[in-house]
Order: C-alpha cells, then structure tokens, then sequence
C-alpha cells in the first residue's frame, strides 16, 4: 500500500534574538523561519524548516518568499505523490520550482523526517549512518561592540559552551574590524580559535589588506570576503594567502560547488542545507569538496532547533568536518521552540537518538510564535 503526501502546510514564526545581531548588511532583533509540516495518509507526519536572514539582506529568499513558494509551487505538485520516492518528488520539485532552494529543502527535509519515522530510524541512518555522536559548535560574535564581544566569549568560554568564535565584520572600515578582531583575539589567546564572516562586503583590494592583518592577527578561517559573483577575487584571495578563505553565499546547491572546486577557488565549504536545497544536495556539496579535498564546515542559516535538527543528522555522517560547524541557532533565540530541545555542551551538540531528525515542535510554541497567529503584530499586512 502506498503511503501518499496528503498535506503541507507552512507556517512562518518570528522568535526575538538574545541580543542584535550585527552582520554588515543587516541587524536582526529578530529570526524568522518558516516550519513544514507534511502529513502523510497512513498518519505519519514530518517536519522541515527554510530559514534566511535579515528579510532579502543575505540572499534570495525570504521567509514570505519561502512561504509563498511552498504554497503556491510545491506543494501542488506534490499533493498525492508516493512519500518514500523522496528523489522522484525533488525532481518534480526541481522542475517546478527554480533556485527557491531553501523553500525545496524545507520540504524535502520534512520528506526524510516521515520517512526516516516510517522506518523507525534516524535521518542519518537513510544517508550512511553517524560516524560521529557529537558534533563542534562555533558561536558568533555579533553584538557590534568588541567589549561587549569580548564578555560574552568569556561566559562561552566558561560555560564551556564554545570555544571557536566567529566575527562579523565588513560594515566598519577594513582597519576599524581589524583592530576588533585583534582586541577579542588578544582576549581569547590559546583558549580558542578565531574566524570572521564578511558576508560578501569588501571589494577585493579591501580584501587583500583584510586578509593579510587578519592572517597576522591569527585569525584561521575568512568566510566569503568578496561578492559571490566575484569568484575571481575568491580565487585569488584563496591562491594568494596561506591563511583559510571559505566559500558560503557563492554555494547555492551543488553546480556551484563544482565550480568554486573547478576553479581552485575556496579551501573551505560552509555547507547549508538551506542553501544547497535540501539534505541530499547538501550531500552532493561535500561530496564534492571531499572529491576535491576543500575543507568542510557545517553552516547555518541561523535555523531554529528544527532545522539545525536536521543538519545535524547529515553532518553527523561526514567523516571530517574539519572546520567543525555553526549549528548554534536556537541558542540565539530567547526561546526553545522544540518538544525536545538539542543537547548542547562541551563545545558541541549532540546527535539526537530518535527516529526522524530526532524531535519535533512544541505545539504550543509554534502556536504562539506564528506570525499569523490572531492579534500578531508581524501579521499586518501579510494577511
Ligand atoms: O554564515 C552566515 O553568514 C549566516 C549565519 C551564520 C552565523 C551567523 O551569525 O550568520
Ligand atoms: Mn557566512
């Protein structure tokens, strides 16, 4: 008997931040993501999340645009398809949906989830199995200002929660960030280690200057320090300076990771399941870089619990992130929105046991985090 997909729905929740979160091209008091449930017709359920930042600021999709895309694109062409033929239904997803990708790995994750529940398995076992029962977990800095940066690295510090940080620079001047990052590197010394994020700000002659006093600082790792467009100055920052240069906003699913590989172009990854459209391209990104021996990250889209849930399964398969990941969202939310909240410690997360991504939703959260919840002041005019 064939279990069907019977229904999707999306629901788009908007969770204050702990703090802003300053990142050059945009300050968020608040994360939005939009939560897929899709329910099955022998009862089954499974859930996925799309996530973006700061609105159409960081890339080309919104939560109102992911939204959208699930209601109006997805889930028509899905309605009644066979449930476990996940790759049959990302095909006709592909076909009826270009880019979008956050809006298609949301709906493909809720896909794995049912079926991975179906089977009475995790997620990770449909994708090879764990290799690892934890995985690191950077934490970024972000308040905007160094003191204020440099106390909350020690509370990470002492909580022993994180211990690599990462930096948003690129909305001050190249020698402006440069002094910040210096002074919280002087702070964290040995105790830690020390990447910073431009999201795509400078040009590449500010990158070359950014790049050399970063690589003198100690800093290991530059995460996309040019526009995505321009993988010549990628290319060149990466062949022209020992120190780390990673891809994120240039790897839209796996056609651009062969060519940031083909092109020598990164020694880095920042893998996103958002951003790569979904778990199983995801994996064909690090199969990719493994293929070409560029370096792994497990990035985030900033996710809730959910999301990260389910990035979690699949990079608790890869051999070496060596990088390690980010996978710190809900920790930036001012509330827990799971049943089952990750368990996070000892500078990483651990790889939840249950079936599925391994939790699910707390109803009540959701219902009063939805952004068309009666009386939501987010839902003016997104009736
Ligand atoms: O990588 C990004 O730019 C997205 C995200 C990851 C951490 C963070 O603060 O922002
Ligand atoms: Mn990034």
């Amino acid at each position: 008997m064939t279990t069907t997909i019977d229904h999707i729905e999306s629901i788009i929740i908007d969770v204050p931040t702990v703090r802003g979160h300053v990142l050059s091209m945009t300050t968020m008091m608040t994360q939005s993501v939009v939560l897929v449930r899709v329910r099955f017709s022998d009862g089954s359920a499974g859930w996925g999340e799309g996530a973006s930042i700061g609105g159409l600021s960081y890339g080309p999709e919104s939560v109102e645009s992911i939204k959208l895309a699930i209601d109006s694109y997805i889930a028509p062409v899905l309605m009644g398809r066979d449930a476990d033929r996940i790759a049959a239904a990302s095909g006709l997803m592909a076909r009826a949906v270009k880019g979008n990708h956050a809006a298609r790995a949301a709906v493909e994750t809720a896909l794995w989830d049912g079926l991975a529940r179906r089977l009475g398995v995790p997620v990770a076992q449909l994708f090879g199995g764990r290799i690892h029962d934890r995985l690191p977990v950077a934490w970024t800095l972000a308040s905007g200002n160094s003191e204020t940066d440099i106390a909350e690295a020690e509370r990470m510090l002492s909580e022993r929660r994180h211990r690599d940080f990462k930096l948003k620079i690129g909305k001050r001047k190249v020698k402006e960030d440069l002094a910040h990052v210096a002074a919280i590197a002087r702070a964290v010394g040995d105790r830690g280690t020390i990447r910073v994020d431009v999201n795509q700000a400078w040009s590449l002659t500010e990158a070359r200057y950014g790049v050399r006093g970063l690589q003198e600082i100690g800093c290991v790792l530059i995460e996309q320090p040019v526009p995505r467009e321009r993988l010549d100055g990628l290319r060149a920052l990466t062949q022209g300076y020992e120190i780390a240069i990673m891809a994120d906003e240039v790897l839209q699913g796996p056609a651009d990771a062969m060519r940031v590989a083909a092109e020598r172009a990164a020694d880095v990854f920042a893998v996103k399941v958002c951003q790569s459209g979904g778990l199983m391209p995801a994996a064909e990104v690090i199969a990719i870089a493994r293929a070409a021996g560029i370096g792994l990250y497990g990035g985030t889209m900033l996710e809730s619990g959910l999301g990260t849930a389910a990035a979690v399964q699949l990079f608790a398969t890869v051999p070496e992130l060596a990088w390690g990941t980010e996978l710190f969202g809900p920790l930036l939310l001012t509330e827990e929105i799971l049943a089952e909240p990750l368990r996070y410690g000892d500078f990483s997360v651990a790889v939840p046991d249950g079936p599925g991504i391994g939790t699910v939703p707390d109803p009540d959260k959701v219902k009063f985090y939805r952004r068309d919840r009666p009386g939501s002041l987010m839902a003016v005019g997104t009736a």
